[in-house]
């Protein structure tokens, strides 16, 4: 072999070793490229079938190494559509917004929902519906059902909870149907009638019972206004009856003196015309016997007549002292009627103001007062310290230990707070669990001091419900009537200042300049 041939065969060595390193590389490629398009064709498969078949036929020509110049069909008709399912894509994107926006607003509406998926809910919808692919929907559907499920789960319970109570169950009427039925004053002999129906009412908010009691409560009201009524025609009735004895005393009184006046008058007649008549027969009298028999015989007459007038006289006036002593006692008798009636009419109003359970004033005296106050204050600008006081966590004392507890535990709370305050101070129950103290002469800033007294002096007090000791403590949030409040203006800051005190911990005051 000369050198020539040797150096030919080299070369074609070398260029059959980089024609195999170049094959090696483009099947490298090729390979590449078909695993990319299994890849992509698998996660495009099932949005559209023509699509899905126009990808298998790709990806086998790969596979079966088709000429590169082949492929350009097969690519075009891929990305025309690509294209359509891009705008398939984007209407789906708008239709999955629209629906979960709709469910998201529709579960807002659900009562009872808890406060945390609210809040959860409310976010969502609020923040976190910007998204641009629909793989970002994923989390917010996740959330979303999971949303549903804890709305779900609180219904669940609530039905488990009470399985007799059926499902129409309202609790806010329950709430407002005690709180009225609180309000209400009744006589001592529904005392017992009208227990059992608040018991009924705080142990049961289906809507059934509720209404129930309601007609119990509204069916006493009309029992005692009807007895109200007959007592009140009981009470014209003898006051006629009064009125008429009067009438015929006083007619009888007149005619009596009138009868007399009569008699009288005829006697002074006869008296006159026998004075008359004796004077003329003394003119005519000759001798001095005859005149003095004539005097004699006459003045006799005369005497007796005068006589029979006194008597007549002091019988007169007897009678009309007897009669008037009459009247007098049946005026006496009237005068007490009408008295006692107006105190019970006063007992009532008076009745009206106080509340029954706790026998402190009401809202209705609370709300009296509170306006009087304000307008001294208008006019005097002194020092008013208003007060909201709120038993904490009240509702587990009924929950726990009935609500007969709970009616024992206000009436030695407002016992308590009644001590605890000045005699100028003015406490009221304002409805629930819920009290009002106004502090006239009070500054603001003087102010925490004695309230601190009265929270403790709550906090010390040992319940014992079921033979457990039990703390019981309150919140109190207080302000000071200021220039340019409104009665509404300044309880609404002492609310606030209340809200604080509870959700800072409870069992404290706050203060609200
Ligand atoms: N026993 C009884 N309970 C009453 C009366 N009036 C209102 N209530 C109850 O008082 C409770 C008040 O509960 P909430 O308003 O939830 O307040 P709370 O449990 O005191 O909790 P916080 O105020 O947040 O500390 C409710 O359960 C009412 O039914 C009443 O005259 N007698």
């Amino acid at each position: 072999m000369t050198d020539n041939t040797e150096h030919l065969e080299k070369k074609l060595g070398q260029a059959i070793k980089v024609r195999k390193a170049l094959e090696t590389a483009r099947k490298y490629q090729v390979d590449v490229l078909s695993q990319f398009a299994a890849k992509l064709s698998l996660s495009c498969k099932g949005q559209d079938v023509a699509l899905d078949n126009q990808l298998a036929k790709f990806r086998s020509a790969l596979n079966k190494g088709m000429d590169f110049e082949e492929f350009s069909p097969l690519i075009d008709n891929m990305s025309t559509m690509l294209k359509k399912q891009e705008a398939v894509n984007s209407a789906n994107h708008r239709q999955l917004l629209q629906s979960i926006t709709d469910s998201g607003k529709q579960l807002q509406r659900v009562k009872g929902l808890p406060e945390d998926g609210r809040r959860m809910l409310r976010y969502l919808l609020d923040h976190e519906l910007d998204v641009q692919s629909t793989n970002e929907f994923i989390p917010i559907l996740d959330k979303l059902v999971t949303i549903y499920n804890k709305a779900l789960q609180s219904k669940a319970t609530v039905l488990t909870d009470t399985p007799s109570s059926g499902p129409d169950k309202n609790p806010e009427v329950a709430a407002e149907l005690l709180a009225l039925a609180n309000e209400l004053i009744f006589d001592e002999d529904v005392a017992n009638e009208v227990k059992s129906i608040k018991n009924n009412i705080s142990l049961n908010d289906n809507v059934d019972v509720l209404l129930e009691s309601a007609l119990g409560i509204v069916r006493i009201i009309v029992k005692s206004i009807a007895r109200e009524r007959q007592s009140a025609q009981g009470f014209l009735v003898s006051l006629n009856q009064t009125l008429e004895e009067l009438h015929s005393s006083i007619i009888d009184t007149t005619k009596n003196s009138r009868s007399m006046s009569d008699e009288l008058n005829g006697l002074n007649k006869k008296i006159e015309t026998k004075i008359k008549s004796l004077n003329e027969q003394t003119q005519k009298a000759t001798s001095m016997t005859e005149l003095k028999a004539l005097v004699d015989g006459e003045l006799k007459i005369l005497s007796s007549d005068l006589v029979k007038r006194e008597k007549l006289e002091r019988a007169d006036k007897e009678a009309l002292f007897a009669s008037f002593e009459k009247i007098n006692d049946r005026i006496n008798v009237l005068e007490t009627k009408v008295t006692n009636y107006k105190k019970r009419l006063s007992e009532q109003r008076f009745k009206n103001l106080l509340d029954g359970l706790t026998k402190l004033p009401n809202r209705a005296a609370f709300d009296d007062r509170f306006n009087q106050e304000f307008h001294l204050f208008d006019l005097q600008k002194t020092d008013v310290t208003l007060v909201v006081i709120d038993i904490d966590h009240f509702k587990s004392i009924n929950d726990q230990y009935g609500h007969s507890a709970g009616d024992k535990t206000l009436q030695v709370i407002a016992r308590a707070l009644k001590k605890s305050i000045r005699k100028s101070d003015f406490i009221a129950r304002y409805g629930g669990e819920e009290f009002v103290l106004l502090m006239p002469g009070m500054p603001l800033g003087q102010a925490k001091q004695p309230l601190e007294k009265v929270r403790t002096t709550i906090k010390s007090i040992p319940f014992k419900f079921k033979e457990k000791q039990v703390q019981i403590t309150i919140s109190l949030g207080a302000t000071q009537f200021k220039e340019g409040d409104t009665p509404l203006s300044a309880f609404d800051r002492a609310d606030d200042a209340l809200y604080e005190a509870k959700n800072s911990g409870r069992d404290r005051i706050c203060l609200r300049e």
